[in-house]
């Protein structure tokens, strides 16, 4: 899980809610919406563009930001037909799972937990390509399907760490793809509308990423588990897959994380190096990633659920 915490800029000339480490000056108008008991009713980012510059700074801190600001704009925004490379990450060896096979390879209600975003991924118009960074051993699971699926499948090697098979993944991608969609295979409950905004905000920002706000008050702590601080719980956000960034963008990120031998947990990470902006897209809660038995179990119910509903 990344947790990704928002900041506001603390001089009084500017009173956007910014990201923290980002300093895009293409930017120049805030890109998130508020929800605030006294701003509710209006909606229109104009006005509230107008409304931020005429706040003082200690009264936003006070304000949920929510990521659908930026919805206005983005629903002008066109994601074309297959202009989307989707890398599909299965090359981990989920030992949290403590299963005789990587988590991404067990069943699901009898299907193997990767095969549902692959599938979802799979039917979209937007989607070009799939690229699935798998063991090969694992590659005749994504070639059954080859029959029902209507987008190219194409396969890398995955590598130690996960932003290394991420830029396996890279090697292999179309280079006219505009938008790349990177998912975790982990992640099987990723529904189409959460990738479709998802694509929109990551088409006008450069980098959007799905997120649910923090629900749980978190702390940071020392090496012996002394909390060191409490972190404001408005300004945090749980960071989910799919995220979407520009090749372009992704690969000067990576020279840069590689030439100075940065780890990071996530994608947009690498593009907050190079302090681009990224936009949090709000997702859902239901997107979970399956890490440890008790996930599987919750995914499960969530699916049961979801087709009783339906
Ligand atoms: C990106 C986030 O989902 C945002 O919350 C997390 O930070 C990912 O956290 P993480 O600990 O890397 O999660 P994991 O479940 O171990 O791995 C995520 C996905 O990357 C794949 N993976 C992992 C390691 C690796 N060398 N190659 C991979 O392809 C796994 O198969 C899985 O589908």
């Amino acid at each position: 899980m990344s947790i990704l915490q928002l900041g506001f800029p603390l001089s009084s000339s500017s009173s956007s809610p910014v990201l923290l480490g980002c300093n895009h000056p293409t930017l120049k108008q805030p890109f998130f919406s508020v929800s605030h008991t006294a701003l509710n009713q209006f909606k229109g980012s104009s006005f509230l563009a107008r409304k931020f510059n005429s706040l003082k700074y200690p009264k936003l801190t006070r304000l949920r930001i929510t990521s659908s600001a930026i919805s206005e704009e983005s629903s002008d925004v066109e994601v074309k037909e297959k202009s989307v490379s989707v890398i599909l990450l299965a090359g981990g060896k989920g030992k949290r799972m403590g299963a005789s096979m990587p988590k991404q390879y067990l069943p699901l209600l009898g299907q193997p937990i990767a095969l549902y975003s692959f599938y979802t991924f799979s039917r979209m118009a937007e989607v070009k390509e799939i690229v699935v960074v798998c063991d090969p051993s694992y590659r005749d699971i994504f070639e059954d399907t080859i029959h029902k699926i209507t987008v190219d499948l194409k396969f890398a090697l995955p590598g130690k760490e996960r932003q290394d098979s991420v830029y396996s993944g890279l090697q292999e991608v179309d280079l006219s793809s505009e938008l790349l969609c990177i998912h975790d295979s982990a992640r099987p409950l990723v529904i189409a509308e959460d990738v479709e905004k998802v694509l929109k905000d990551g088409l006008l920002i450069g980098a959007a990423v799905l997120g649910v706000p923090a629900k749980a008050t978190i702390k940071e702590a020392d090496s012996k588990s002394f909390v060191l601080k409490t972190l404001d719980r408005k300004t945090l956000w749980e960071m989910q897959t799919p995220q979407v960034i520009k090749p372009d963008l992704l690969k000067k990120g990576f020279d840069l994380v590689n030439r100075e031998n940065l780890e990071v947990t996530d994608d947009v990470s690498i593009v907050e190096h190079l302090k681009h902006p990224v936009y949090i897209t709000e997702g859902s809660y239901t997107n979970i990633k399956v890490t440890t038995p008790d996930d599987l179990l919750l995914a499960e119910r969530i699916l049961n659920t979801a087709s009783a509903k339906s």
